[in-house]
């Protein structure tokens, strides 16, 4: 009966103008202009808009590329994924019976569709009583509905997850760099690329220490560089560099590092270094309130004249893992092991950010104290479980991203945590030592020696707390 109804009343025939309300538009609008403006007025309205298109892309390639993205994604929306959407849902068991209506369901709501360099991007709401795992647990199922190779599932918010239809690894492709861009804001410095092609960002303000590691040969050093080269360029940021390998990874450096040593045999000359920066440490927690008006370092100014300091302390095993060394060897390398937990521990608010990194991730190299105190931790590839949990902590045992999986071919990929705590793939750009070591050269007029920041205070002259600890 509904349907005559609807014959009688013409409720149809509007029902059916709306469904096609573009067409009807676009026909209204050709016959005005060409009633109004003749042949003339048709023309002017075929060949008007592909020109100002072409201008707009000339003008402004950025805002309309970014146009022509929102219509296709909007396109996807409603015909590749929005007509299947709720098969989709069903087929894969994420449709939920509506209470009280046998028969009927609901399905979460697609909500856009974006694009990404990876592939195309579903936004979808979920229902009530779902949560982001419901859909992790039926990843490959979604994959093999949506015609895509793999669907990443990310939360992004309550009752919102993002699934991401992966057509290609853009960790595959290095990112070879021939420069890089001075970092200015230390609050949000490039550090690697992630799964969606995006740059990942990391904020070393009120950051004391990093812990990373790696089989021989993952990208460790790679990596570390890549972030050196852009620090280097702010004034406000000197690196005292110990290379624990004995080799010249990290010689091109020399020309700005405040301190640079590759000394693996002799412990006492790192272990002056370590003791310089942990000197420096007390000397700004003891005096920097008073001389400076703020008590944490990162409440202040950036000020060339009172640097950030990042320690780097390479294949850190060679200083921290006693085993094998003879008895006076073993009481420096407790010693610098103590100096450099001191460092880690209270090196925030004095702008001293130490970064730990090693081939042999076990709890030997890297006391457990050490990486449970260092709040950014980079897993490169690794080859047992416990290896990555001596990186990353606990957290990796219950992950699906695990640096265990990093294939052997895929040098400078690594797994870190994202700002909201989970574990993600992600690549580190490639810059090559020669480049680097140009970098080093044209800023080596910022260098300032690691004794020049070290002048003594009365404070210093205090004994030093830790050292009974150690
Ligand atoms: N991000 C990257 N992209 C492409 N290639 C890379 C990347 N990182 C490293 N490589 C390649 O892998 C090689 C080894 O890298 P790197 O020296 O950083 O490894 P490592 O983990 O520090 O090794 P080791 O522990 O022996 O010092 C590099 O010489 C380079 O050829």
């Amino acid at each position: 009966m509904m349907w005559l109804l609807k014959v009688v009343t013409g409720v149809w025939l509007l029902q059916l103008a709306w469904r096609f309300k573009r067409a009807l538009a676009a026909a209204a609008l050709v016959v005005f202009v060409f009633a109004a403006y003749g042949w003339a007025g048709l023309l002017v309205l075929v060949v008007c808009p592909p020109l100002l298109a072409l201008a707009w892309r000339w003008v402004h390639p950025w805002s309309y590329w970014r146009f022509v993205g929102w219509l296709v994604a909007r396109h996807r929306l409603r015909t590749v994924y929005g007509l299947r959407w709720v098969e989709v849902m069903q087929s894969c068991g994420l449709h939920r019976p509506l209470p009280g209506r046998p028969g009927e369901f609901a399905t979460p709501r697609l909500v856009q569709v974006t694009e990404s360099p990876v592939g195309d991007v579903l936004h979808v709401r979920l229902l009530t009583g779902q949560e982001p795992g419901d859909f992790e647990c039926q990843a490959a199922e979604l994959a093999h509905a949506l015609n895509a190779p793999a669907v990443r599932v990310t939360s992004t918010g309550p009752g919102l997850v993002d699934l991401t239809l992966v057509e290609r690894d853009v960790l595959a492709d290095g990112v070879v760099l021939d420069d890089v861009d001075p970092v200015t804001d230390l609050r949000a410095v490039r550090f690697a690329v992630g799964e969606d092609g995006a740059w990942r960002t990391r904020d070393y303000a009120n950051i004391a220490a990093e812990v990373g590691g790696g089989v021989p040969g993952s990208g460790k050093t790679a990596g570390e560089t890549s972030l050196a080269c852009g620090l280097i360029q702010n004034p406000a940021v000197q690196y005292v560099v110990i290379d624990g390998k004995g080799g010249e990874d990290w010689s091109w450096n020399t020309p700005r590092a405040a301190a640079y040593t590759n000394e693996d045999e002799d412990l006492n000359v790192v272990l002056d270094l370590v003791e310089s920066v942990h000197q420096l440490m007390r000397a700004r927690l003891k005096t920097q309130k008073t001389q400076r008006g703020q008590a944490n370092f990162w409440n202040l100014p950036l000020d060339p004249a009172h640097p950030v300091v990042f320690l780097v302390v390479d294949e850190v095993q060679t200083f921290t893992d006693a085993k094998g060394m003879d008895k006076d060897t073993k009481t420096v390398a407790a010693t610098i092991t103590a100096r450099l937990s001191a460092l880690v521990k209270k090196g925030r608010s004095a702008g001293i950010i130490t970064r730990l990194l090693t081939q042999k991730p076990t709890s030997d190299a890297i006391p457990t104290a050490i990486r449970d105190n260092a709040s950014v931790r980079t897993a490169w590839r690794v080859l047992s479980d416990d290896a990555a949990e001596a990186i990353l902590g606990p957290v990796v045992r219950g992950s699906a991203v695990s640096p265990v999986d990093i294939p052997a071919g895929m040098p400078g990929v690594a797994v870190v945590a994202d700002a909201g705590g989970q574990l993600e793939r992600v690549r580190f750009p490639y810059i090559d030592e020669h480049t680097a070591e140009q970098i080093a050269t044209r800023t080596a007029d910022l260098r300032r020696d690691l004794t020049d920041l070290t002048s003594p205070t009365p404070a210093d002259k205090a004994p030093a707390d830790e050292e009974a600890s150690a």
